[in-house]
């Protein structure tokens, strides 16, 4: 198979910096064909201790590729990588539309969009979740838009494969797929209180995620804030969350069935394969799920 180099490629622009990464808009010059090129330095993911963080995102994306079908496409695509003296390239899909943080921040999403989205990542999830893949990192700058703005579900480094996703293979004491994660991983806002307090970790953790991200397409902010992690992280544990006499019940009351301390009674968190009790919610009323990346999406570049 054909042998890649960053000759190559012609790198345009930064349009994306992670704390051991880089991502860069590039057109593959013999395809004349644009992709997102994530490069990480060998050097300094040695020294951060991110070896298997980078070996554990190639692994989790070819896993994911290989099971994309037509109804769920909503992940980018790991098309190769390659790597010189100094670094690793990954060659990713470029999603021109960038991700949803500037459209949530710029207050653009109505309950329609909210819905929509709400609905796409949800779907994602099932595919994840299916696959024994749990994020663990879900939040707004993480969901690209592609050019048509579906979204697309990137940064596995933090991701979790659960082996074989039978009970008999994981450790016994806690029940629903939960492993023990040795150390915390995700962003502040969007980690769930089980991740916070058991460092263990299931796929209901992708839920809280869900339940966060939904409140903040509302919102336009996420629902547990603060000036510091450790403030973060006590609302997060006391739940103090508030909610604006505009916002829908239906979405308050999805919102708050996603937002529950104990992991196991989290909505879809007894589900298998579908979230069926996600899915059949007031708030998700209308949606074909099977049908999503068929519809027009609601927002607009
Ligand atoms: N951590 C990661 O894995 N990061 C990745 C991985 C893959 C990947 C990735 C990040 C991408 C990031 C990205 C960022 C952008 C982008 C950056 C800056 C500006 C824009 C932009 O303005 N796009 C036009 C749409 N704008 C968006 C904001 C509101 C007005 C309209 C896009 C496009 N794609 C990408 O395209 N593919």
């Amino acid at each position: 198979d054909l042998k890649y180099s960053a000759l190559d490629y012609v790198f345009w622009k930064v349009v994306g910096e992670g704390s051991f990464s880089t991502v860069f808009l590039a057109t593959d010059i013999r395809l004349d064909r644009e992709f997102a090129i994530k490069v990480c330095e060998k050097k300094h993911i040695v020294k951060e201790r991110k070896v298997e963080y980078v070996k554990r995102e190639k692994e989790v994306l070819s896993i994911i590729n290989s099971r994309m079908c037509t109804t769920c496409p909503f992940f980018v695509k790991l098309y190769h990588t390659f790597h010189d003296k100094y670094r690793l390239y990954f060659v990713l899909s470029y999603a021109s539309n960038g991700d949803l943080l500037p459209y949530i921040n710029g207050k653009k999403f109505n309950e329609k969009c909210v819905q929509f989205y709400a609905a796409e990542i949800l779907r994602a999830l099932e595919h994840m979740h299916r696959l024994g893949i749990i994020h663990r990192d879900l939040k707004p700058e993480n969901i690209l838009l592609n050019e048509n703005m579906h979204i697309l579900l990137t940064d596995f480094g933090s991701a979790k494969i659960l082996e074989n996703q039978t009970l008999e293979s994981e450790d016994k004491s806690l029940p629903n797929h939960r492993s023990r994660s040795g150390s915390f991983v995700g962003t502040a806002q969007y980690v769930s209180p089980e991740l916070l307090n058991e460092q263990s970790v299931s796929f209901a953790s992708d839920l809280w995620a869900l339940g966060c991200i939904i409140y903040q397409m509302v919102e336009g902010h996420p629902p547990f804030c603060g000036r510091s992690e450790a403030e973060i992280f006590q609302k997060i544990r006391k739940l103090e969350l508030n909610f604006k006499d505009t916002f829908e019940p239906k979405t308050k009351d999805i919102v708050l069935k996603l937002l529950v301390p104990d992991a196991s009674s989290r909505l879809g968190a007894l589900d298998r394969g579908q979230y069926d009790s996600v899915r059949s919610h007031s708030f998700f009323l209308g949606v074909d799920f099977e049908c999503l990346y068929q519809k027009t999406p609601p927002l607009q570049p």
